[in-house]
């Protein structure tokens, strides 16, 4: 282990204009594990944890504590109050030349306007925080910043606690390393909406059929509940070890765990380049190579999925012609295989405007065809009339951002919310005209598997 670098600014003006003090340390080691860092930060900062794998797998992010949050519940202002925020925090602070930025991860709910229902009270339609402890992980080497932020003067003796408790992590962590875990036993499993669900399928079709809206998504959410509370640590083990192919996330408020292993890349921006990902139209996994070859050819040539699949192209298509000097999309769609479903896949990238932000690009993305429909304003009136739950970060933008302005959002899907011993999983599908109840209810069931199996959950075909 080697010690790089500290910095101490005491120059910083917060938002209500005391002056703010920002420590950083930044720690680089040669070998440290995500999960078991994320497990030995139970004691002091279980509620408070997150855990953000890209699909890569190059980049691994883990946040212990909250050092600063940044909340907002204001419904039209909340990218621009988290980016400013953000920006006020690390104003005059050296960033520059740390091996390892601060970075700030969160979350935003799908919809300010829906109203926040039980399951959903502990958290804010933005919930983002600055880790006291945050690992990173990439290039095979492992950086642990320890940030304090104070409006008081910080004293030597809470850096050397804070880090001495850093080393203890770190030390817990790698003697401990990966635990296996058993599943969470399921007690009882039940599916809240069902006839209201397949309901507003009809309802959708009929509407969209009348010339109201050309698409719209409709979720679902399914209730899981275990013999006892379900361990955070076990739950993300079993999502990191069963969806490699995945953006995998895990987000802790209190009691709650939001967690999820998402195919779909909102945003990510790195060096002024902005990389964005089109992804709607599913069909199932075939048991054989034949059969999900056959099941993929069916997927591209299946004018109702093409369909779904290029409202999605066009939305953010039309993003990239307004944020970016230059941009490129591909004439027609691939297939993205994941472990239980395919999907027709389209890359979007592009070269940034001067100036243009990854979250002003996360509000003018979100929500994608693929989450809400088009068009947008009308298909999100009818999923607030229509739709049988609250969705709450479910479809919503999660990841993360550091100081320089790269990050990464994905669209949290295949997620579900863990409370202690129950856990509510939510999937959904995009409606055009001619969709099935039936047929749009078992797309979903496809989609539940990930979470499901995550929990010990199976579906009566398994
Ligand atoms: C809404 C979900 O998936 C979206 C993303 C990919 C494919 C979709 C579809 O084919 O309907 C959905 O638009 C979900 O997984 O809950």
């Amino acid at each position: 282990m080697n010690h790089k670098l500290s910095t101490t600014n005491d120059d910083l003006k917060n938002t209500d204009q005391s002056t703010v003090r920002f420590y950083i340390e930044t720690l680089e080691i040669d070998r440290l594990s995500a999960l078991p860092f994320f497990e030995a930060g139970e004691k002091s900062f279980e509620g408070m944890r997150y855990f953000w794998q890209n699909r890569e797998k190059n980049f691994t992010l883990v946040g212990l504590g909250n050092a600063y949050t940044i909340e907002s519940n204001e419904e039209n202002q909340r990218y621009t109050n988290v980016e400013n925020q953000w920006k006020q925090l690390l104003q005059g602070v050296d960033y520059e030349n740390l091996l390892q930025q601060p970075i700030l991860f969160g979350s935003f709910t799908f919809d300010p306007k829906k109203g926040v229902s039980d399951e959903w009270s502990n958290f804010s339609h933005a919930n983002f925080a600055l880790a006291t402890h945050q690992l990173v992980i990439r290039n095979e080497k492992a950086y642990v910043n320890t940030h304090i932020v104070s409006k008081q003067n910080i004293s030597e003796e809470q850096i050397s606690k804070l880090l001495a408790e850093r080393d203890e992590i770190i030390h817990q962590a790698q003697v401990k390393g990966s635990k296996t875990y058993a599943k969470p036993v399921v007690n009882k499993m039940t599916e809240p909406f069902k006839e209201e669900y397949l309901k507003s399928i009809s309802n959708v079709t009929d509407a969209i059929k009348d010339g109201q809206a050309d698409k719209v998504v409709i979720a679902r959410s399914l209730a899981l509940r275990f013999d006892e509370k379900v361990d955070p640590t076990n739950v993300l083990t079993q999502v990191y070890n069963e969806q490699p192919e995945s953006y995998l996330f895990g987000q802790e408020n209190g009691e709650n765990l939001f967690f999820g292993a998402s195919p779909e890349r909102l945003v990510s921006v790195k060096d002024g380049q902005a990389y964005s990902s089109c992804i709607a139209g599913s069909i199932k996994r075939g048991a054989t190579k034949e059969h999900d070859n056959a099941l993929g050819a069916e997927l591209l040539n299946d004018a109702k999925n093409l369909q779904e699949h290029q409202y999605v192209v066009d939305m953010i298509t039309s993003s990239f012609e307004d944020t970016c000097s230059s941009y490129t999309v591909p004439e027609s769609p691939q297939l993205l295989k994941i472990r239980d479903i395919q999907h027709l896949y389209t890359p979007v990238e592009g070269y940034l405007n001067d100036g243009a932000t990854i979250l002003q690009m996360v509000e003018k993305l979100h929500p994608t065809p693929a989450l809400g429909g088009a068009p947008r304003g009308k298909a999100m009136e009818m999923i607030r009339q229509y739709e049988p739950m609250n969705r709450g970060i479910y479809a919503g933008p999660i990841g993360w951002l550091n100081a320089e302005g790269d990050g990464e959002f994905a669209v949290a899907i295949r997620s579900a919310l863990l409370q202690k011993d129950q856990a509510y999983l939510y999937a959904g599908g995009g409606i055009v005209a001619d969709s099935e109840p039936q047929s749009e209810y078992e797309e979903t069931l496809v989609k539940f598997r990930p979470m499901l199996r995550a929990l010990g959950g199976k579906l009566n075909d398994e």
